[in-house]
C-alpha cells in the first residue's frame, strides 16, 4: 500500500466558528493506481489533498506515503519525504521569470543534484513530457497544456513515488485536458507511478481512473473501483456524477418523448461494464420472450478498465412477459433500472 489515511480531521477556526473541511477520512491507495476524489466545490478536496503531503496539517489522525507516518516528521525530515510526493496544480504555479528548463531544474538545484546531472536529468524530463524543442522558451510563451506539462515534469523531477494533482485539468479546453490525461497515464505506466487527482469532472473519472471516492461535505460518502461504482452507484451524489456522463440533456428529452409515446410499455435502462457491452443481448430478448424491444438511445463510453455502455429500451407486450424479461437481463450480470411513468 502506498498511502493510508486513518481518522483524518480538518478543522478550521473562522470568525463564524469552527468550520470541518474534512470530517472523518480513513482511504486505502495501493502503488500504481490512479485514484480519483470528486466532489462538488467546498466538499473538502483541496483540504484532503493537501493533507497528503502535509501542505495542510491534519487537526486528528495519521496520513502515511509511502511507509512513512508524515504526522509523526519534524520539519528536516518531511522536507525529505515531500521530495517522494511531487503535485501539480491548476493554475500551475510556474516560476514566470523562469525558462523550462530552469523551471524543471529547480526542484533538482533544492534536492542539491550537481549541475551535470541536473542537465541531464532536465533532459530526459522534456523529453517525458513532450516539450522538447521549448526548453528555453518561458512560461508566458506557452499554451496551457505545455504550461501543465512543464508543471508535471517539475513534480517528476526528483522521482517522486506519488503525483498530486490539484484540479490540474480545470483550467485546460476539453482537447487539452485529454492530452495531459493522456499523459497522466502514460507516466503511470511508464514509471509505475501512484497518482491521486481531485476534481469535480466525472470525465476525468471516467478516461483515467481505476479507483474513485465521492467526497460531500467533509466524508467520503462512496469509494471503490471506477467501473462498480458507474455500475451500481448508491450514494445520492454519486448518481448526479455518473449522470454527468450517461444523461446529457438529449436523453432525458428523449426519455419523456418515450414515456409519451408508450403509455402501455416499459422503459428501462441497462448498464454494462467491460465485455458484457458486447453481448448481443437485445438479439436473445427478442427471440426468447414475446415482446417488442425498441432502442430508444444508447451510449458506449471508454473508461480507464475497458467499456462502460448505458441503453434506454421499450419493451411492449404483455406485463407477466415482460417481467420474465427483465429477470432474464438481471441474471445476465447487467444493470436493470426500470424508468417509471409517473
Ligand atoms: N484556510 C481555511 N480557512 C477556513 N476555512 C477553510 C479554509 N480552507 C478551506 N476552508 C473551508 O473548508 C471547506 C472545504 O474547502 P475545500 O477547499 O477543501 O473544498 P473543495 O472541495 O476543494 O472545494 P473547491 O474546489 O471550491 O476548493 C469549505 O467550506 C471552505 O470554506
Amino acid at each position: 500500500m502506498m498511502i493510508s489515511l486513518s481518522g483524518i480531521r480538518k478543522v478550521f477556526q473562522t470568525k463564524d466558528g469552527p468550520v470541518a473541511a474534512v470530517n472523518g477520512i480513513d482511504l486505502k491507495i495501493d502503488e500504481g493506481e490512479i485514484y480519483g476524489i470528486i466532489g462538488y466545490s467546498g466538499a473538502g478536496k483541496s483540504t484532503l489533498i493537501r493533507m497528503l503531503n502535509m501542505l495542510e496539517r491534519p487537526t486528528e489522525g495519521d496520513v502515511e506515503v509511502a511507509g512513512k507516518n508524515l504526522s509523526k516528521l519534524n520539519q528536516k525530515e518531511l522536507r525529505k519525504a515531500r521530495q517522494e510526493i511531487g503535485m501539480i496544480f491548476q493554475h500551475f504555479n510556474l516560476l514566470w521569470s523562469r525558462t523550462v528548463r530552469e523551471n524543471i531544474a529547480f526542484p533538482l538545484e533544492i534536492a542539491g543534484v550537481k549541475k551535470v546531472e541536473r542537465d541531464k536529468r532536465v533532459n530526459e524530463l522534456i523529453e517525458l513530457v513532450g516539450l522538447k524543442g521549448r526548453g528555453e522558451s518561458y512560461p508566458s510563451q506557452l499554451s496551457g497544456g505545455q504550461k501543465q506539462r512543464v508543471g508535471i515534469a517539475r513534480a517528476l523531477a526528483n522521482n517522486p513515488k506519488v503525483l498530486l494533482c490539484d484540479e490540474a485539468t480545470s483550467a485546460l479546453d476539453p482537447k487539452t485536458t485529454d492530452s495531459i490525461l493522456d499523459l497522466l497515464v502514460d507516466i503511470n505506466e511508464k514509471l509505475g507511478l501512484t497518482i491521486i487527482l481531485i476534481t469535480h469532472e466525472m470525465h476525468v473519472i471516467r478516461k483515467i481512473c481505476h479507483k474513485v471516492a465521492v467526497m460531500e461535505a467533509g466524508q467520503v460518502v462512496e469509494n471503490g473501483p471506477v467501473r462498480e461504482v458507474f455500475r451500481k452507484p448508491k450514494a445520492n451524489m454519486t448518481k448526479e456524477f455518473v449522470k454527468q456522463i450517461t444523461e446529457p440533456e438529449e436523453t432525458v428529452d428523449a426519455i419523456t418523448q418515450m414515456l409519451e409515446d408508450h403509455p402501455e410499455g416499459q422503459i428501462v435502462q441497462l448498464t454494462f461494464v467491460g465485455e458484457k457491452a458486447e453481448r448481443p443481448l437485445i438479439t436473445q430478448l427478442i427471440r426468447q420472450f414475446d415482446i417488442e424491444v425498441n432502442i430508444v438511445q444508447g451510449k458506449i463510453t471508454k473508461i480507464q478498465e475497458g467499456s462502460y455502455g448505458t441503453l434506454f429500451v421499450a419493451l411492449n407486450g404483455e406485463p407477466s412477459e415482460i417481467d420474465k424479461a427483465i429477470t432474464f437481463i438481471r441474471n445476465k450480470e447487467v444493470e436493470v433500472e426500470v424508468i417509471v411513468h409517473d
